[in-house]
């Protein structure tokens, strides 16, 4: 089929408009490139196009280095069936405050801002802003759009390259809280087929505990720790149905098809109630995961093969 044909091409949904951080996420998924990228403006958004089949995929923040879990995110993922992640990205995240022309920081007392935003911008807002209002926005570049075309807020929070496409002004630069930061974004689809391990991959799954009971946590991360399977990161996100009931949203180094790995998950299976499996995905930074020698694939195999042999009869090997 020709490549111009809009039906012969698939179409991947973000947060939009075009400039967002997670546009530069999308713009990393090889197999968007020359696409169809349709901008949408929330995370549910982004997840119901999937999950209806208007989209391939959906590029989302999951996880910033500054104020953790993207909660907006992980509470849809936990919930929206059929989700996997199939891919992560890394984007450094760096803000300025933007106005209109003529506009001053003094003047400021209304601002534009993602909620994510602003929150890893707290420091330098308190300081200089301290008695602003914040409006929240959809995404970074909205914030900063909005003020061209309504007077709720004097100024924005945006991404350093806005005005670039918008005419505004900058009144202070690179504002947030740690200037190394950097967000975590997944590839979503409902595509069943879990990428091929690399040796430098993450899992991530969902879990609730059996019991409120003191250790219940301890006892569901021991299927971990016992497998040397590492977290990189735990989110704990209210299940919603009354007060103190909490899901774990959780990510471990590793692919399901790792024994390790596969085992850790048969453990939590067998102990929590519920267990989502979000996905094996290649780690964004490729770095190869490591693991003590005992908890390799052969030391799993062998000692399978040592079980069979018992118990159809063989002589005990170590005897
Ligand atoms: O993608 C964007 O630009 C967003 O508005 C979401 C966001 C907010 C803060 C950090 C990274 C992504």
């Amino acid at each position: 089929m020709p490549q111009n044909d809009a039906s012969a091409l698939r179409t991947y949904s973000y947060l939009g408009p075009r400039g967002t951080f997670t546009e530069a996420a999308l713009a990393q998924v090889s197999e968007a490139e020359g696409q169809i990228w349709r901008s949408v403006n929330n995370v549910g958004e982004a997840f119901s196009d999937v999950a209806s089949g208007v989209s391939h995929g959906a590029v989302v923040a999951l996880e910033n280095s500054i104020d953790g879990g993207v909660s907006a995110a992980q509470d849809a993922l936990a919930t929206t069936a059929g989700l996997r992640i199939v891919g992560e990205y890394l984007v450094p995240v760096d803000f300025n405050i933007v106005a209109q022309r003529g506009m001053t920081l003094e003047q400021v007392s209304h601002l534009n801002g993602h909620p994510v935003a602003y929150a890893q911008c707290r420091r330098w807002i308190e300081k200089h802003l301290p008695r602003h209002t914040h409006i929240p926005s959809t995404s970074n570049v909205a914030a900063a759009a909005n003020l061209l075309e309504s007077d709720v807020a004097d100024a924005a929070i945006a991404p350093p390259n806005i005005t670039e496409h918008y005419d505004l002004e900058v009144l202070a630069e690179h504002i947030g809280d740690n200037i190394n930061a950097v967000t975590r974004f997944a590839l979503v689809t409902t595509s069943r087929s879990i990428p091929e391990p690399t040796g430098a991959d993450k899992t991530s799954f969902v879990a609730e505990l059996p019991v409120d009971q003191p250790g219940a946590l301890l006892d569901m991360l021991e299927q971990l720790s016992t497998r040397g399977v590492n977290m990189t990161m735990i989110q704990s996100r209210p299940i919603g149905d009354e007060l103190g009931r909490y899901r774990f949203v959780i990510d471990i180094d590793g692919h399901i098809r790792d024994e390790r790995v596969a085992d850790a998950l048969m453990g939590i299976h067998r102990f929590s109630p519920r267990v989502t499996f979000l996905g094996s995905y290649p780690r964004a930074d490729k770095a190869p995961v490591r693991f003590d020698a005992r908890y390799d694939d052969d030391v799993y195999i062998e000692a399978r093969d040592w079980l069979r042999g018992l118990i159809s009869g063989e002589p005990n090997p170590e005897a």
